[in-house]
């Protein structure tokens, strides 16, 4: 799986962290669009960068961290294509992917710990969507943004 992850300046230390996690993948492939540094930015550009590499097909999936995980899931869920999903747990990372199929995981480098966030971002690359009356209502999601 190609995976690219992104994030402010509220989050590179998160990101950091996640890149080391995502290292134990042999199958993942990692990349990093920025922010590389703690100099101030604006999210929803790098909520751009991330989604472009999905839309595009250069990436099957993403992490955006900001803050809160708040403005960047925002700005991704603009992008045609995209299912961002805010988690804050195991549990509701498990269910974005079985229930949501969600593409990008957001969350936020000043509200989760490393210690969730690892066990988060081991769970969300892992499982799979379930389909089913799940599928249904994605595609109503997706049929959303074309009305
Ligand atoms: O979720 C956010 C925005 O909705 C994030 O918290 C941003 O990282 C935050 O807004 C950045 O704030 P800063 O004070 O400019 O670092």
């Amino acid at each position: 799986m190609k995976l690219v992850i992104g994030c402010d300046q509220g989050a590179l230390e998160l990101k950091e962290h996640v890149k080391e996690v995502l290292k134990e993948f042999s199958d993942i492939t990692v990349e990093d669009v920025g922010t590389y540094t703690t100099d101030s930015v604006d999210y929803p550009d790098i909520a751009e960068k991330i989604c472009e590499k999905i839309t595009s097909g250069q990436a099957d999936r993403g992490i955006a961290l900001c803050g809160t995980g708040i403005g960047i899931s925002i700005a991704c869920n603009k992008v045609k294509g995209i299912r961002a999903a805010l988690c804050h747990n195991v549990f509701t990372a498990r269910m974005s992917r079985q229930h949501n199929d969600a593409n990008v995981l957001a969350m936020g480098g000043r509200d989760i710990s490393f210690g969730p966030a690892t066990e988060m971002v081991q769970v969300w690359v892992k499982e799979e969507f379930l389909g089913g009356r799940h599928e249904r209502r994605v595609n109503k999601i997706m049929e959303i943004q074309d009305k």
